[in-house]
């Protein structure tokens, strides 16, 4: 049986099947009218989309031309001039409320024409998105382009059958494609959605260790910068938080800016670090910055069992009177402060240390976060085998890191599909060190991010204005 298919060329169509009766259908030309209706139709409609879309921009025009026509171009030219006049003034005067009414649409305007519209049919087609059948084109539908300061935010409609995911798998060409730092897909609707490309890399360089604050929040630490500019903060009260990378990623500057953020609350008496610095190395250098500090397995596990013994005993204390701490000087909020956890929870070689630590940092992750009790971590191989607690810390974080599977040990399931591309970190330590993905709770989006670079200067800057009195070893 042959059978026709939508877009299969009739006249071309041919069994080759021994036996089977071959036809040549009459070939019926459309007449010349119908085309040129059709035609004229589809212009029509990409008229009125585009006025739709843009009113702003197709109103200011069609009056230009209208007085131009009916006046004369003089009369046109006067108030084109005094909108421009104005409109440079509006930009000089008030450059954010210019943006957001004017000067993004305007942009948005451009790249549409410009970028996105000219190469969507070449880039649809390559990356495979766009599909030929038949001898018939499909493509996916460009809806519409929005811009920030940051980012491009492109709407598509897929074509029937395509899924996210399927976007997600491209979204490496599809940045190529439209010339674009990164692209980030994530789901508008079902059937649509969102192409999020940053024009420009914010994270691109260093950042210097930011001031310290004149007073800690807790539930928000300053630490670094958002790829679109705004602050990365972190919240460490009421969570635990794990930052995972390879070596060199630069978990050191996470786990330092956040002792940066902290330092007005532990000189008011409202925070105690705790470190724990198996490597000898990273938190060594501001050690009189700790109320506590162990090295070797035994004093890291007694420290942690002390903590786990203050933990209970505090909650003894809230049992029945309240269900949340507000940290005080008499109950203040211990941050626990470990650095290299594998070398205590997998490497550690005397088994009953290593049966210790664990028992105590699942206490402690457990039980820690309603009494103020918690846990910052930093690990440089997520597997389970390394560090089997891993799921109880509620935020996370993903520097750079050696495999693509890795991304979803940290950040969960599905996380580099919708963009943690954490495995594709640059290893030059002044473009990617410090630069990560974090999961915040309120989204599923994985949100792009770097660090503030904490250098030693600053370190022993911190350590000498800040040192606390009752350091000592464990
Ligand atoms: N946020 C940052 N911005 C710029 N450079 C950084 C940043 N963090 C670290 N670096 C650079 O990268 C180097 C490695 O950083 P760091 O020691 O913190 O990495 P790490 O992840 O702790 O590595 P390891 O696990 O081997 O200790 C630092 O010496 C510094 O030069």
């Amino acid at each position: 049986m042959l059978r026709k298919l939508p877009g299969d060329v009739t006249r071309e169509l041919a069994s080759t099947t021994p036996n089977q009766l071959m036809f040549r259908p009459t070939v019926v030309q459309t007449p010349a009218f119908f085309v040129i209706c059709a035609t004229l139709g589809r212009l029509l409609r990409g008229l009125v989309l585009t006025v739709v879309r843009h009113p702003l921009i197709c109103g200011l025009l069609a009056l230009f031309a209208a007085v131009w026509v009916r006046v004369g171009w003089q009369a046109a030219v006067l108030p084109a001039s005094l909108l421009v006049c104005t409109l440079v003034v509006w930009m000089f005067a008030d450059r954010d409320g210019f943006n957001r009414w004017v000067g993004w649409r305007l942009l948005a305007f451009g790249r549409w024409f410009w970028l996105y519209r000219r190469h969507w049919q070449p880039v649809m087609i390559v990356t495979g998105l766009g599909k030929q059948y038949g001898g018939r084109e499909f493509l996916p539908r460009l809806v519409r382009v929005r811009c920030g300061p940051v980012f491009d935010t492109v709407t598509v409609t897929m074509l029937h059958g395509q899924s996210a995911q399927d976007w997600a798998a491209k979204s490496d060409h599809l940045a190529h494609g439209f010339t674009a730092v990164s692209c980030r897909v994530r789901t508008a609707k079902p059937g649509r959605v969102e192409l999020v490309m940053p024009r420009r890399d914010l994270l691109g360089s260093p950042i210097p260790a930011l001031p310290i604050p004149e007073t800690s929040d807790l539930q928000a630490v300053e630490v670094g910068v958002c790829e679109d500019g705004t602050p990365w903060r972190l919240r460490v009260h009421g969570t635990h938080v794990l930052v995972a990378g390879a070596t060199g990623a630069g978990k050191g500057s996470v786990q330092w800016s956040v002792i940066r953020g902290l330092l007005p609350a532990v000189r008011a008496g409202l925070v105690e670090l705790w470190a724990l610095d198996p490597k000898v190395m990273e938190l060594a250098y501001g050690r009189a910055l700790f109320h506590r500090y162990a090295a070797t397995g035994k004093e890291c596990a007694d420290l942690l069992e002390e903590a786990v013994a203050a933990m209970q005993a505090r909650a003894a204390k809230f049992a029945g009177v309240t269900r949340s701490h507000t940290p005080s000087k008499a109950y203040p909020f211990t941050l626990i402060i470990v650095d290299e956890v594998a070398f205590l929870t997998a490497y550690q070689s005397d088994r009953d240390l290593k049966k210790r630590i664990n028992d105590a940092l699942a206490t402690l992750t457990t039980q820690g976060r309603a009494v103020g009790f918690g846990v910052l971590a930093a690990l440089q191989d997520p597997r389970k085998e390394v560090m089997n607690v891993r799921n109880l810390f509620p935020d996370k974080i993903a520097l750079r890191l050696d495999e693509p599977e890795q991304v979803d040990m940290v950040l969960g399931e599905g996380a580099r599909d919708r963009g943690a591309l954490a495995d594709c970190i640059s290893h030059n330590p002044a473009t990617g060190a410090g630069v990560g993905y974090v999961r915040v709770e309120t989204s599923p989006e994985p949100v792009r991010v770097r660090a503030a670079y904490v250098s030693d200067a600053d370190i022993r800057e911190m350590a000498e204005g800040y040192a606390v009195r009752t350091g000592r070893a464990a």
